[in-house]
């Protein structure tokens, strides 16, 4: 579903790269935790599926496209395929729940039709019946990264990226939005999620694969958060 083949990224007026070498196959369903200390590259590895950054050297596949040839006018399709969610949630503060799920669809052409069905079924996957007609800052941070979680899910997309989106919740609640993300990824959805957080990367005991200054030193089955080298 992704692979980095032999990928390098130094971005412009920098003298060091921030990713250097990386070969790396994520399998259709997966679900991999990505790890490292500030700065050792793990945001630039996300957006390089995303097509924001370009591979320096090297090639990225993405669901079977070359990102160095794919070109500008298919990016919005490819991005199509890949939800995204990160550490500061980003929902519309003026909408309500449902609309922010809903703007999701909306911007994507989806009749009224579908959006009436798969926004509520997609509130109640992520735990927020009832909660439809809250604006962001009537919800805790938990709940809101619930519904950014549902945003970037309701169009069942291949693929899920998730930036530190426990960062700015506590151990209890990062431990039920990891969990859900884990329910998202047992409905067929691959999972990459970079993140700080060591207890749950212990609890959940999944792929890890561990980036050092831009380099991968680490990539372990079922894996912790952090071993002896
Ligand atoms: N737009 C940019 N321009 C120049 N350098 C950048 C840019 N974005 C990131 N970098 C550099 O690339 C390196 C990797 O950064 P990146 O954000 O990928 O790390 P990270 O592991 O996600 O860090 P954090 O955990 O703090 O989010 C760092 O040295 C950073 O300063």
């Amino acid at each position: 579903m992704i692979r980095f083949e032999n990928v390098s990224k130094t971005y412009p007026r920098s003298s060091r790269p921030a990713l250097t070498d990386i070969s790396l196959e994520v399998e259709r369903g997966e679900f991999v935790f990505v790890v490292g200390q500030s700065g050792s590259g793990k945001s630039t590895l996300l957006r390089l599926v995303l097509k924001e950054e370009a591979a320096t050297t090297g090639n990225v596949l993405v669901a079977g496209r070359e990102l160095a040839s794919l070109p500008s006018r298919k990016v919005p399709a490819l991005r199509r395929e890949i939800g995204t969610v990160f550490q500061d949630f980003r929902l519309l503060p003026n909408k309500t729940v449902f609309q922010n799920v809903a703007f999701a669809l909306q911007v994507l052409g989806r009749s009224r039709h579908d959006i009436k069905a798969l926004v509520p079924e997609t509130l109640e996957l992520v735990g927020l019946e009832g909660k439809e007609k809250r604006l962001p800052h009537e919800l805790s941070g938990g709940e809101q990264q619930r519904v950014a979680i549902a945003r970037a899910f309701v169009n069942k997309p291949a693929i899920l990226i998730a930036d530190e989106p426990t960062g700015n919740l506590d151990p209890t609640t990062s431990l039920g939005i990891v969990r859900l993300l884990d329910r998202i990824n047992r409905t067929g959805t691959t999972i990459v999620m970079a993140t700080h957080d060591d207890e749950i990367v212990d609890q959940l005991r999944k792929r890890v694969v561990e980036l050092d200054h831009g380099t991968l030193v680490r990539d372990q089955t079922r894996g912790v958060y952090g071993v002896q080298r």
